[in-house]
């Protein structure tokens, strides 16, 4: 029998993740802040809620791939919100990048409701979402978890059950701390490379056979390059990370200086306009300081 899946956020993430829902037979309800965003999904057969709590009314159990904390939040709280329509037998599965105390509220707020809720961050971009290529960081509710799981084969390779709620959240903080970090290290390379008489193609080439060569640097160097930053993984979401990254060493008093300067590019990044374009648009930051 086809299972009702509700999904709110059909962002760069969430179209992927709800097509490839619709195309392996899940019976798919969609809702999007900008609702003219449901009718692709529609074309291939989704049905579409009106409002986050419409779709939860309808759904055994509702996914939702939003922004930040904010949104994550908003959804759930405000008027017309998941909250007004959870309840016994429903599950809430936030697949948002959040940090551990906003999933921590969101999980209050729907227990306390009788449903049931699982956080499930994702590692992997915009491609592997696409091809349901995602490594999925659960933490929650087990027994959510294991329902979930048809959904979670369909959009990943890979899923952790990670424990109590806010590990989710911490695993995918930490990955994406490391991952900003890597991003400005490659940045420097780059412009070190090319500054220093050096062909960066070369570079790339001997990075890529080397002990620190990567899908990231293999795939977004040469556009990079290019100064070629369509967003796959928009740099404003990576600055979040890097921001609720070093919320969690503050809370743990532990020093992340590498985080740290990382985060002040991307946050250089930002006050450029660049916001909207791929993390990699870093590099323009970094460039920009070799004169
Ligand atoms: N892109 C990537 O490579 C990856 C992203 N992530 C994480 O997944 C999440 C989604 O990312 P991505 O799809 O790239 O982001 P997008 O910016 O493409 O999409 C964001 C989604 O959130 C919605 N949204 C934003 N603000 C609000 C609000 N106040 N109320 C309701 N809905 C809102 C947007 O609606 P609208 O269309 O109306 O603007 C849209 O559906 C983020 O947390 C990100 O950090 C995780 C792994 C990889
Ligand atoms: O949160 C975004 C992660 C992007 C990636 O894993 O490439």
């Amino acid at each position: 029998m086809e299972m009702e899946v509700g999904f709110l956020g059909l962002g760069i993430m969430g179209k992927a993740m709800s097509m490839n829902l619709i195309k392996s037979g899940f019976k798919v309800t969609v809702w999007n802040r900008t609702l003219s965003k449901c009718d692709e999904l529609v074309e291939l057969g989704a049905s579409i809620g009106e409002t986050p709590a419409a779709v939860v009314r309808k759904c055994k159990f509702t996914i939702a791939m939003l922004a930040d904390p904010a949104s994550a939040l908003s959804v759930v709280f405000d008027k017309n919100g998941v909250l007004e329509e959870i309840g016994n037998g429903k599950g809430y599965i936030d697949m948002s990048t959040v940090d551990p105390e906003t999933s921590t509220k969101i999980h209050e707020a729907i227990t306390s409701k009788g449903g049931s809720f699982l956080e499930a961050p994702v590692s992997g971009s915009k491609q592997p979402a696409e091809a349901g290529q995602l490594v999925i960081l659960a933490a929650g509710d087990k027994a959510l978890y294991e329902e979930a799981s048809k959904a979670f084969d369909v959009m990943g390779k890979k899923s952790f059950f990670l424990g109590q709620i806010g590990n989710g959240a911490r695993m995918k903080l930490v990955v994406n701390m490391i991952m900003g970090s890597m991003m400005n290290a490659f940045s420097e390379g780059l412009v070190l490379a090319e500054g220093s008489g050096l062909n960066p193609h070369d570079l790339l080439d001997v990075l890529d056979l080397g002990g620190i060569a990567n899908p990231m640097f293999r795939g977004k160097g040469p556009n990079m390059l290019k100064s070629n930053h369509t967003p796959a993984f928009p740099l404003k979401h990576q600055q979040k990370d890097m921001r609720l990254a070093l919320a969690l060493g503050d809370q743990n008093a532990l020093s992340m200086p590498v985080a740290a300067a990382a985060n002040e590019a991307f946050k250089k990044a930002r006050s450029m306009g660049l916001g909207d374009l791929d993390f990699s648009a870093v590099y323009e930051v970094v460039k920009m300081h070799k004169d």
